[in-house]
């Protein structure tokens, strides 16, 4: 897939999730397979531009592959002037965010509200493409409510302003994520522009990737709640677009040494206190599938990177001695 000028490495895209796709995050995933990480969604109000949360947001000191940028607010000329203070801070891809469905972003008639109003929809787009050269993406839902599921509408006002790529969640503003994603109001957007369009809604596996795609017909898809805690899903993806064959799981120790270096790197990039927080959450998502209740509430008690990181080695270890002693009971019992 080309945006503008872009070629990404492939069309399996990382969403943005305001929490949970923080740069150490962003930066996995493009080491393991994401063909486009965008940040997390910052405001085009510039009083919160100078709080600590925004300031992190904004650094890219170091980031690695094509820095694409969300921007989220309602004003025009606001929207630019973000627009133009994220390329001066290092953005080469401007992501407009009219997707978001929380209250406190809609009240102020950002992200997914946005939709009711294809006139202010068109003077923002129209306002960010002309402030800056680099490319400007948008990211919608499918409309606010069933019954003004205008996508169609909105994708034409994007394209025909110059966004060069549009992102599209099979939901509308009044689903938030109940119920399942749709895709036929995607396919529909797809056949109607020419500009690259990006499934997304629900996509957690490889199969589900190649049936969305062969549906909509769209050029890329968007993973968002099916890469916490599983990076490991954008390379399983690609691998099962090309072969049409599965991935093995990762091993236990690549699971192990993947979140171990995760971890290492939220608390130097966000220092201990904040590091500890955002890695708990991490952690969770991880260990999600494993019986690890209790090692997650004692390691939610932990507030250091050096025990933080003890702690989920011990916890290795004694998940792959229960393991090994799985499959040897396992193997005794074949032989009995
Ligand atoms: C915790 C969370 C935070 C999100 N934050 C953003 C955001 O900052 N900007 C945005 O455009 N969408 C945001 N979204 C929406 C996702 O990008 C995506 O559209 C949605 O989760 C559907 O995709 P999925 O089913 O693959 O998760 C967020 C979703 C979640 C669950």
């Amino acid at each position: 897939m080309q945006i503008a000028q872009y070629k990404l490495q492939n069309n399996v895209l990382l969403a943005p999730m305001a929490g949970v796709t923080d740069r150490p995050f962003r930066q996995l995933c493009h080491r393991l397979g994401a063909g486009l990480v965008v940040s997390e969604m910052l405001s085009s109000n510039p009083e919160v531009w100078k709080s600590q949360k925004s300031q992190q947001r904004m650094n890219h000191d170091g980031e690695t592959g094509i820095r694409s940028v969300q921007i989220a607010g309602s004003e025009p000329h606001l929207m630019a002037q973000a627009a133009q203070f994220n390329v001066q801070n290092g953005a080469q891809i401007i992501d407009i965010n009219m997707g978001c469905p929380a209250k406190k972003v809609n009240k102020k008639l950002a992200g997914s509200a946005l939709l009711q109003y294809p006139e202010l929809v068109e003077d923002i787009i129209a306002a960010v493409v002309s402030a800056v050269s680099v490319p400007v993406t948008l990211k919608i839902r499918t409309g606010w409510n069933t019954e003004n599921r205008n996508a169609v509408e909105i994708a034409k006002i994007a394209e025909r302003n110059g966004i060069q790529s549009l992102a599209v969640h099979g939901r509308t503003k009044a689903c938030m994520y109940k119920g399942e994603a749709e895709y036929d109001t995607i396919k529909a957007v797809k056949q109607e522009i020419s500009i690259p369009v990006v499934a997304n809604g629900d996509i957690t596996t490889p199969e589900k990737a190649k049936f969305v795609l062969d549906y909509t017909g769209a050029d890329g898809v968007m993973i968002g709640r099916g890469a916490q805690g599983n990076p490991w899903i954008f390379e399983a993806i690609n691998h099962y677009l090309a072969t049409g064959k599965q991935l093995p799981a990762p091993a236990l120790s690549e699971v192990r040494d993947v979140l171990i270096e995760h971890i290492q790197n939220v608390h130097q990039f966000y220092g201990e206190l904040m590091g500890a927080r955002i890695a708990r959450k991490h952690v969770g998502w991880y260990l999600a599938e494993h019986d690890s209740k209790s090692f997650r509430r004692a390691f939610n008690a932990i507030d250091d990177a050096n025990h933080q990181i003890e702690a989920l080695q011990a916890f290795f270890e004694e998940l792959a001695i229960a393991q090994l002693e799985a499959k040897s009971a396992s193997v005794a019992a074949t032989a009995a």
